[in-house]
């Protein structure tokens, strides 16, 4: 008989990230006789999420504001004393940062599993009595093996009849699957929850938790390497789709085909499905290349030479999505761009988050700076700080250089173009006489999210590109 799953009173989440920020609070405040606390180096964001004034908090997600609010101080708690934390904790969670290896054996490819690596060893140090380590960041398959090595050593079972606390743990898989700027209800509905692991009374534990607000039949429970592989598939199919539609968007553009006609009628197919088949400058965010790229060394390591390829050419159609979008503004802006203000709507890689990891915009921007375009650029959510960083650049008002305005207005004032990079919902609706009316002639209209309306801004006057219409 397996042993019943210990209650879980304590949990503590290594990494206050944007997963184990928003996935904390929804555990807290779906659990209340849970205190939840979640610990990380960095101070300044651990000072955010303490900030009394919700809007501060350091991740930007609809609804994140009223789940910390009703949680935080009651059993939700965000602190630096990581090690106290842990030693409190009967569940803690890694959710600790897992980047592409940037030098080193794997580099551009493998995952860079240092952090998870020193938060397991902080677990290990830390830990008393029986702690179960719950895997949440994404992971190449058999990172366990590592955690249960490092966390094994530290492992101590005590002789017959000592009555001191043993240290021992159990580990499991439970990667995320949030996606960002839909984190909360993507959290408090999800299409699965997914827990994979050897020691049966660690899953049920975990399994508890969760069944508090999800219904048992989307709590899937699977072995640990699948579990592993299953976030890392997922993520790469994900990416395929806008791979495929992206390279089917191309193919409309030459043939007057309407890419979204061709995913309506597509998309019917249940086989199919409508999600994810939206035509746009590629996918960014922290995670697609990252997680393919991991993959693909997978394949490679395993000699699966083939596969890698099939998987590696997503990432590249990904990358020539966007340098193809960047050259086609220069050939219709009459071959060059040097000195034109060009004003581009949008940098976070997608709408309703500040988040700018491998943003299209940012490949985009730097192959019209290097073009010597005078950019001016908008985003609702983005601050001018984090373009700095991404562009490696100040603003400038020089030819290659970028400068930032408040509104799409003000950016078009004298510009030969307008780009549109995010979806943000303003841009569905904006005056298109009032734009076109303080543009440079012929202006254009660049819409690689096909969310502007195309027909109020031809009236206008403007010569208009949307992405996958012919
Ligand atoms: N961002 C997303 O939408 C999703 C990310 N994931 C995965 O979740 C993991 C975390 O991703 P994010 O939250 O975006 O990363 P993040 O970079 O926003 O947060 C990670 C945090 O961990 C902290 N940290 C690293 N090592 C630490 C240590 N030893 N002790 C204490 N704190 C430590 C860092 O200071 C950082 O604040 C990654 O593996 C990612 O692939 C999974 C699903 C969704
Ligand atoms: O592992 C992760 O980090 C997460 O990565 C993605 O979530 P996220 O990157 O936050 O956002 P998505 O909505 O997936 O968008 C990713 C990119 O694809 C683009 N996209 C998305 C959908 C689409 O139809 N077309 C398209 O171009 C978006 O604009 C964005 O740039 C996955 O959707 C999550 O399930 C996963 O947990």
């Amino acid at each position: 008989m397996d042993p019943a799953p210990s209650p879980i009173r304590t949990i503590c989440c290594i990494g206050a990230g944007y997963v184990g920020g928003p996935t904390m609070a929804v555990i807290a405040d779906r659990c209340p006789g849970i205190q939840v606390t979640v610990v990380d180096l960095n101070a300044e964001r651990i000072a955010a999420w303490n900030d009394p004034d919700l809007s501060r908090l350091p991740v930007y997600e609809p609804g994140l504001d009223a789940v910390v609010g009703r949680a935080r101080g009651r059993n939700l708690h965000f602190t630096t004393e990581v090690d106290a934390a842990i030693a409190a904790a009967d569940m803690v969670f890694l959710s600790v940062n897992t980047p592409t290896k940037t030098r080193g054996v794997g580099a551009g490819q493998a995952s860079d599993l240092r952090w998870i690596e020193a938060s397991a060893r902080q677990v290990a140090a830390s830990a008393r009595g029986h702690t179960i380590v719950v895997e949440k960041s994404t992971l190449p398959v058999r990172t366990a093996e590592t955690v249960k090595a490092i966390l094994g050593a530290a492992q101590q079972n005590r002789p017959e009849g000592d009555r001191r606390q043993a240290k021992t743990f159990a580990v499991l898989s439970n990667p995320e699957f949030l996606a960002e700027g839909t984190a909360i209800g993507d959290l408090e509905a999800p299409d699965r929850v997914l827990i994979g692991g050897e020691d049966t009374a660690a899953i049920e534990s975990l399994a508890g938790i969760y069944a508090t607000w999800v219904p048992q039949d989307r709590i899937l429970r699977t072995n640990l390497w699948s579990s592993e592989l299953s976030k890392l598939t997922a993520n790469a199919f994900l990416a395929q789709r806008i791979s495929s539609i992206n390279s089917i968007a191309a193919l409309c553009e030459a043939t007057g085909a309407d890419v979204r006609e061709v995913g309506r009628a597509i998309g019917t197919d249940s086989r199919i499905g409508a999600k994810f088949l939206q035509a746009g400058p590629g996918f960014g965010g922290s995670c697609f290349q990252k997680d393919i790229l991991n993959l693909v060394y997978l394949c490679r390591h395993y000699g699966l030479d083939e596969e890698a390829g099939y998987w590696e050419q997503v990432v590249t159609l990904n990358t020539w999505q966007q340098d193809r979008i960047a050259r086609m503004v220069v050939q219709r802006l009459f071959g060059t761009v040097t000195g034109k203000r060009l004003a581009l709507l949008g940098f976070a890689f997608k709408a309703d988050t500040n988040d700018t990891r491998e943003a299209p915009a940012i490949r985009i921007c730097q192959n019209l700076i290097e073009e010597g375009a005078r950019l001016v650029i908008v985003d609702p959510k983005v601050s001018v700080s984090q373009i700095v960083t991404d562009l490696g650049q100040p603003p400038s008002d020089a030819d290659g250089g970028w400068q930032a305005a408040s509104s799409p207005l003000e950016a078009a004032s004298g510009a030969d173009a307008v780009l549109i990079l995010t979806e943000w919902r303003d841009y569905a609706t904006l005056d298109w006489g009032a734009i076109a009316a303080v543009m440079r002639r012929p202006a254009w209209l660049f819409d690689a999210r096909a969310i502007a309306d195309a027909a109020a801004a031809r009236a206008a006057g403007l010569n208009v590109w949307r992405v996958g219409e012919g």
